[in-house]
């Protein structure tokens, strides 16, 4: 494209005069260069900006990347800093150096003091390239921190305070959501250790924003109450039957009930009508007990370690552990897995990736698959994607795939594959789709005497000891798809000769996917190789084939099972069906992608403005003049109940929401004085309750307490509501309403809503809530 070419001249304008610092460079001590920050600091404060430094900045990085790691930022890895610190994002082929390359950026954007991170997808990422280029930002004299730890370990808030405040940070985009979270349920200023986002750079940025838009991270609260509606519900759908009394939409992602299910389900729980407000959690709980047994599958999509329920993450074949599906789908699992059920939480917070990213002053992103989805990154978050030219041309060899009928045939062909590969010395790395796979391949080469290394969830430990041995002579490595993305296997000398590292893939995956699992191979110009062997059996193909296709693998299938020989397929159109129905698997993706963007951006707007006056009332020390003004508002709302005010309603409303207390209630005729009634007496309650209260000071603690008590538990319904949201207005879009307009309104009346009885609810706490002084001067507060 044109602009992509006036882009790239641009950059590589910059990257010349980059190019003739080098030498100046050079010649400078280590300790010269080490005062460059403070000098590039003085600038950013005498009023020069970001782009003014950036040339002289990106070539002392350069310079100091190559003193502290041996290794010199080549041209293109320069190019793609110089897009990433303009908020682009980099398209940089896989292997071509992007951890190097993200140095210039980080630090130029760090010399502001508001911070630069760079947040990858998980922890031994993070992990390996924080603590590589460490002495990298040390030499600079610049901070740096790892913001990840293990999630069963406690790490404190002064802890969590040092990450936050370093100049560079490297931590993991959950790690970083969850942080962010729990930042916004502290109490007190004092505990709060996050500052505000200033710049990232997103590495596999088409993994984080596209791959896991969907994805909410979710902080839970106190214990729900524990429905039986699970038990019931798992015998029922049992006697559904597919297509008849439900069926799937989006790739098994959403499940609706036929008419006849809905009958069925009308008479089996004996009542009239399934979408009545009354069942609106019993309709509930058949969806999620027609996901948990239709749409989740053991050893695919989670283990049962220990008599739990632990999550696999799809993407990269990690176990979530201490992570659950929200909204109940996790407990309905547990049902149907036949063990004992963790407590149903509710959510006190939560964000999506693109929610959290939203909040930085500029992101950048970088990916070796970007490109393929530009439309989508530039319509959603106005991020441009630019290709950098590689630094040595790709000589990867990416055969064809091979299409067999059956996932045995697949497997057994790859194994053979692996073999004769094993036998050449070069060392192969063979990625199946689930961990099942992984032991039964492992276990097969070794009955053919190929020694193993297996790489899977349950060995994350050993992670990167295997693949510091899996480029070498002759190894054989077998791994899930954790191996996919980001996996730097670096091979011996000897093995260059022998043509490189070889990759197969033993399952059909997105195009993305595929191509970044082929990138494990062929890194900076190396020799390698890459392999695709799948089935018509694969999930991928599976769940998303059309009629047609799937009565085409029936025949096969069928004929194969009365003797006749199919074990690869040739037909070119097989291939081209494959083709096309990842192409449509892409698009329906994309589009699904887009309508939770848009309501998580709902959620993300009501959450911004919630966090807004949750932080301005931890800021504002004296609060008398909020709560005067809350009172009055919360008044005019208890006047527009009625028009006909008179004495005995007023008696009914001061009871219930301002004193306990016998109260005379004067006559009155009209709206105008009832407020003025209700007014003075709410004053005359506020000021008994002061005078209990030693000064100001315990005055205003005490108002904290109740804004913060209150505000937290309405918020945790509200997003309780909010994540249901989506269940009951798909209904909706079933019956033939548009469901995004559906769950717009909805969404918006259900805020207006909620503040308004978050409203009512703490000048109700203020007035009614009794409050108790103890020895050690503390204000002990009975809620209401
Ligand atoms: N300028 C350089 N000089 C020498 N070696 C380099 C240079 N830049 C990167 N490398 C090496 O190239 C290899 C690949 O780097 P890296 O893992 O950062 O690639 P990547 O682009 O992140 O790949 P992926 O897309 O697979 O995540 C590493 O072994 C790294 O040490």
């Amino acid at each position: 494209m044109l602009s992509d070419k006036l882009q790239l001249y641009k950059i590589n304008k910059i990257l010349k005069r980059i190019n003739q610092l080098s030498p100046k460079m050079k010649q400078m001590s280590d300790s010269d260069l080490k005062k460059q920050t403070a000098k590039f600091k003085t600038m950013l404060s005498q009023g020069e900006n970001l782009d003014d430094i950036l040339i002289e900045a990106f070539a002392t990085v350069r310079e100091v990347d190559y003193r502290v790691l041996g290794m010199f930022p080549y041209d293109v890895q320069v190019m793609g800093a110089i897009a990433l610190s303009k908020g682009f994002i980099a398209e940089m082929k896989t292997g071509e150096g992007k951890t190097l390359t993200a140095t210039m950026p980080l630090y130029l954007n760090a010399l502001t003091g508001q911070g630069a991170m760079l947040v990858t997808t998980n922890d031994y990422l993070a992990q390996r390239d924080g603590d590589l280029l460490r002495p990298v930002y040390e030499n600079l004299d610049l901070t740096v921190s790892i913001a990840v730890s293990d999630k069963n370990q406690n790490v404190s808030s002064s802890q969590k305070r040092q990450w936050y405040n370093s100049d560079i940070v490297y931590t993991t985009a959950s790690s970083l959501a969850f942080d962010y979270l729990f930042n916004n349920l502290i109490t007190d200023k004092e505990d709060q250790y996050m500052r505000p986002f200033n710049y990232a750079v997103i590495d596999e940025v088409d993994d984080v924003l596209l791959d896991q838009a969907e994805m909410p991270l979710i902080v839970a609260s106190k214990n729900n109450l524990q429905s039986n509606l699970y038990e019931l519900t798992d015998t029922f759908v049992n006697f559904l039957k597919q297509d008849r009394d439900y069926i799937f939409k989006d790739n098994k992602r959403l499940v609706w009930l036929t008419y006849y299910g809905v009958k069925k389900a009308e008479k089996y729980f004996r009542i009239e009508n399934l979408f009545s407000a009354d069942n609106r959690e019993l309709y509930r709980h058949i969806i999620l007990a027609l996901k948990a047994h239709y749409c989740m599958v053991n050893r695919r999509d989670y283990a049962v370690i220990r008599g739990k329920v632990v999550l696999f993450d799809e993407r990269n074949g990690r176990l979530q552990k201490g992570v659950q599906i929200s909204t109940g789908l996790h407990q309905a699992i547990e049902t149907k897995e036949k063990v004992s059920l963790s407590p149903t939480k509710k959510s006190a917070a939560t964000i999506t990736f693109p929610g959290l990213f939203n909040l930085f002053n500029k992101i950048a992103g970088m990916s070796g698959t970007a490109k393929t989805n530009e439309e989508e990154f530039l319509n959603t978050y106005n991020m441009k994607v630019i290709c950098i030219p590689t630094n040595k041309p790709i000589i990867r060899k990416n055969y064809r795939a091979k299409v067999f009928l059956t996932t045995s045939d697949k497997l057994l062909a790859a194994i053979k594959k692996t073999i004769s590969l094993h036998e050449t010395g070069r060392p192969v790395l063979l990625v199946t789709g689930s961990v099942e796979n992984s032991e039964i391949v492992s276990e097969l080469l070794l009955n053919y005497g190929v020694a193993n290394n297996v790489l899977n969830a349950f060995n994350i430990p050993y992670e990167a000891k295997i693949i510091a041995n899996a480029g070498k002579r002759g190894a054989v490595t077998i791994a899930t798809n954790m191996a996919g993305r980001g996996t730097d296997i670096k091979l011996s000398s000897d093995v260059k000769k022998l043509g490189g590292l070889a990759v197969i893939g033993t399952e059909m995956l997105s195009k993305r996917m595929q191509l970044q699992l082929s990138g494990r191979a062929g890194r900076q110009g190396d020799p390698g190789s890459s392999q695709f062997y799948i089935s018509l059996e694969d999930d991928y193909v599976a769940k998303d084939s059309t009629f047609k296709f799937k009565k085409g693998y029936r025949r096969l299938f069928n004929a194969k099972k009365k003797g006749k020989k199919i074990i690869q397929l040739h037909s070119p159109l097989i291939k081209l069906s494959l083709k096309l129905l990842q192409e449509r698997i892409e698009e329906k993706a994309a589009m699904t992608r887009m309508v939770t963007n848009l309501n998580a951006k709902c959620l993300g707007k009501q959450r911004e403005l919630f966090y807004i006056w949750r932080n301005n009332i931890i800021k504002t020390k004296n609060l008398e003049n909020e709560v005067a003004d809350l009172i009055d508002q919360v008044i005019d709302i208890y006047l527009k109940q009625t028009d006909n005010w008179d004495a005995g309603k007023i008696k009914d409303l001061v009871n219930n929401h301002i004193t306990y207390q016998a109260v005379d209630i004067p006559e009155i005729t009209n709206t105008q004085d009832a407020k003025k009634v209700i007014t003075k007496i709410s004053q005359q309650v506020l000021e008994k309750k002061k005078k209990k209260l030693i000064n100001n000071q315990q005055l205003n603690k005490f108002y904290h307490q109740v804004y913060l008590h209150t505000m937290d538990i309405l918020w945790t319904d509200q997003v309780y509501y909010m994540e249901r949201l989506p269940i009951y207005t798909n209904y909706w879009q079933v019956s033939g309403h548009p469901s995004e307009y559906i769950y717009q309104k909805w969404a918006y009346e259900s805020f207006l809503t909620f503040e308004s009885k978050l409203k009512q609810k703490i000048a109700e706490e203020i007035l009614l809530s009794t409050i108790y002084i103890d020895k050690k001067n503390n204000i002990i507060v009975e809620f209401v």
